[in-house]
């Protein structure tokens, strides 16, 4: 049985989720490149009884980039780094399907989870920025659909090859001098559009079978691969019957792929803004909005919108009409924004500053946030959180002293991590290998006739 119990991933984006964080006192102007300063954050999350830490990534900067992604470590080292420097904490990294090698992937993210006794977990994203294009040595940027059509044949690879070894392939028979049993080694033989893999792999699976899969990305395609393929769900539609919807199709796009509605945890993004009053909370939250300028806001939403001059528009006359910019990006979050924007009637001016310094039904007193924390879960809208604090160090300080007990309290979160594999944290089963699986169906199938 699935426990009461919230789990939570923290977001690890050096100073923190504001374009301007590094602006901030309390944390050091160089946290996205300062190792130590990542330890000490993934230690107090991991002693706080914080499931996952996440670390999101880009492939191309510009001029307008926030400051700190100038400046930053690539997920997979900083990851590997932290597996040995932590105990239990769940290690997730974002890498790109539209930008590696399916062999090398599944050699990297099998390589952490084995290095950290099954805490690894893969965020395949199909990366939102054209320019990536330009340093991987390509013409063009591939298209949304396309992307996801690449995603697809590659996180199929990635998983076919996690199974190349059977549970119990390694023998390592001194006397017998068998170092592996090849009856229980597979090849993946894969022959696809995009990418093919012959393998086996030369890494075994591991503590909790395979890393947990994360996947990013609301469109229609996103939620069809991530109903086919996600063991977890990071997203960030900012209201709770957004969010709702969101993990309702999900979930039905998981049961239509014939898999349990139980085994994808929908994970929303939020930036919790605590505060001993409503006042103190709602002033916190000005003073992080003051670190940016509205010419620096305009830079911040131009980049969900593949980097758009929004500083050439009259600032106050309402939100302009873009037509289909921004649908090869980040496209469920720019189809939003222009809705958003639509319906509230919104100037530019806000539209910038809302997206530069967002504001969230978790902004308030411990209490407020508690409540609306297990609102939400209760109430179908998240299985989990990622907390993308805008200011990590004090962010997190808050929320472990003063909402964190509250959960305690109320039975939905516990210091002590469930088990010692992230599927463990995260309440999902052992990951079976696919050829298990078929063994276990065929056995059955044998045994009724
Ligand atoms: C919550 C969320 C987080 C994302 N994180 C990343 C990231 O860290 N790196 C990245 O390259 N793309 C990231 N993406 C972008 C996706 O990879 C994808 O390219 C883009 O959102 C378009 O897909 P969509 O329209 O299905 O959302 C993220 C998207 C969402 C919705």
């Amino acid at each position: 049985m699935i426990s009461q119990r919230i789990p939570f991933g923290i977001m690890l984006q050096g100073p923190g989720g504001h374009m301007n964080a590094w602006k901030h006192p309390s944390v050091p102007a160089d946290a996205s490149i300062n190792f130590d300063y990542y330890v000490g954050i993934a230690r107090q999350a991991e002693a706080a009884g914080i499931a996952f830490a996440f670390v999101a990534d880009g492939l191309y900067i510009n001029e307008q980039s926030i400051p700190h992604f100038l400046n930053r470590f690539e997920p997979i080292v900083l990851l590997s780094a932290l597996a040995v420097a932590t105990k239990s904490i769940g290690l997730v990294g974002t890498l790109s399907t539209s930008y590696s090698d399916p062999f090398t992937v599944a050699r990297q993210f099998g390589s952490i989870d084995a290095v950290s006794g099954g805490r690894a977990g893969w965020n395949a994203v199909t990366s939102p920025l054209e320019g990536s294009a330009k340093n991987y040595g390509r013409d063009k940027h591939p298209e949304h659909a396309l992307r996801y059509e690449i995603a697809a044949e590659h996180i199929e690879i990635v998983k076919g090859l996690w199974d190349s070894w059977d549970d119990d392939a390694f023998v390592r028979d001194r006397q017998a001098g068998h170092y592996a049993d090849f009856s229980r080694m597979h090849r993946l033989n894969f022959k696809g559009r995009f990418h093919s893999a012959e393998g086996p792999l030369n890494l075994g699976r591991s503590a909790q079978g395979q890393p947990v899969l994360f996947q990013a990305g609301g469109s229609d395609d996103g939620i069809s691969l991530g109903g086919q393929h996600a063991d977890a769900v990071f997203a960030n539609a900012a209201a709770f019957e957004e969010n709702r919807d969101l993990s309702r199709r999900l979930k039905e796009s998981a049961v239509a792929h014939g898999r349990s509605a139980d085994h994808i945890k929908i994970f929303p993004g939020i930036a919790p803004i605590v505060g001993s009053t409503q006042e103190e909370a709602e002033r916190k939250y000005r003073e992080i909005r003051d670190l940016v300028s509205v010419h620096e806001a305009l830079l911040y939403l131009g980049r969900f919108f593949d980097h758009h001059d929004f500083t050439a528009y009259p600032v106050d006359d309402p939100f302009p009409e873009l037509g289909d910019i921004g649908r090869n990006n980040f496209r469920s979050t720019t189809d939003r924004i222009k809705r958003v924007a639509r319906e509230k009637k919104l100037t530019l001016r806000e539209v910038a500053l809302d997206a530069a310094t967002s504001r969230s039904a978790f902004i308030g007193t411990p209490k407020k946030i508690a409540d609306e924390l297990i609102r939400w879960v209760d109430g179908g809208a998240a299985d989990g959180f990622v907390l993308g604090f805008q200011v990590i160090p004090a962010g997190l300080d808050d929320f472990e002293k003063h909402v964190l007990p509250i959960l305690e309290e109320r039975g939905r979160h516990v210091r002590d991590q469930i088990g010692t594999t992230l599927r463990d944290h995260l309440e999902l089963p052992f990951k079976e290998s696919r050829y298990a699986q078929h063994a276990a169906s065929t056995t059955t199938t044998e045994e009724a006739a």
